[in-house]
């Protein structure tokens, strides 16, 4: 096993991973410097998705490296891999997933609350997020009461309340209105860079790719050269698969 470069919090060689016979991965490389925005872009069932899940430790790549500084999460057992996912990583999915019985403050807190810290601080963590992404408000309320994208802002709150090294975000403006984007996704940029959190970030959306510091884009699970070259050849599947 070759070590990964110094300078990559995360590193990922070779990886192959198939859903039940159906290929998402074919030999995907990839590097990510500590803090910085790397946006992973491509057409549909490109392979995104499954590129987060296998670097975040939530799928293990039936073939091919990832490694978290100098530990190999490919090799980790369920139980090292569940606590690095719950310690150092955050996750942001397309879809906000709430615990239904408890308020918005709760969900944020939940993490750092699972981590042991204490409930005042938890909570100070937590409603600072939310009045950073103007869900403060909202508080008090559980998930059913509120509308998806404020769901979706206390989603986000929770995966930057916790503080993680690496955070991994799949299409996270998606269920947001376009004129709330903007404001969410720069709030998560900026809170990023002034933390040195590390962000992948899942997006077919240029605009949100132009946030990022890094762009790589892939299609049929390998990577090409660029966005550009990702939606050219996305079309010329379209083109040839109607
Ligand atoms: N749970 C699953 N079971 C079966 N096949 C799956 C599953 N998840 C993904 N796939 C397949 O793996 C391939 C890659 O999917 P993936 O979701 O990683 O791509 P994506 O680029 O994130 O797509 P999208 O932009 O639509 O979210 C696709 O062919 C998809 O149908």
């Amino acid at each position: 096993m070759e070590a990964p470069p110094d300078n990559d919090v995360l590193w990922a060689r070779s990886l192959h991973y198939a859903h039940d016979g159906t290929p998402a991965l074919a030999g995907v490389s990839v590097g990510v410097r500590e803090g910085e925005i790397l946006a992973v872009t491509g057409p549909r069932a490109s392979g995104k998705t499954t590129l987060l899940q296998c670097l975040a430790g939530q799928l293990t790549p039936q073939s091919g490296e990832v490694w978290f500084n100098s530990s190999p999460v490919h090799t980790m057992g369920p139980l090292a891999r569940e606590r690095l996912r719950r310690d150092r990583f955050g996750w942001i999915d397309t879809e906000p997933q709430l615990v239904p019985e408890l308020t918005a403050w709760e969900n944020a807190a939940l993490p750092l609350l699972l981590r042991g810290s204490p409930h005042r601080a938890a909570k100070t963590a937590a409603m600072e997020w939310l009045e950073r992404l103007d869900v403060g408000d909202c508080a008090r309320k559980r998930p059913a009461a509120l509308l998806q994208s404020q769901r979706q802002r206390i989603a986000i709150a929770r995966a930057l309340a916790s503080d993680p090294s690496v955070l991994f975000a799949d299409e996270p403006s998606a269920p947001l209105h376009r004129a709330d984007r903007a404001h969410v996704l720069r709030t998560l940029t900026t809170a990023a860079r002034s933390h040195t959190i590390t962000v992948v970030l899942a997006t077919h959306d240029e605009e949100v790719a132009a946030l990022a510091d890094r762009t790589i884009a892939l299609v049929d699970g390998r990577r090409v050269g660029s966005l550009a070259a990702a939606e050219k050849e996305g079309q010329a599947e379209c083109s040839l698969s109607v």
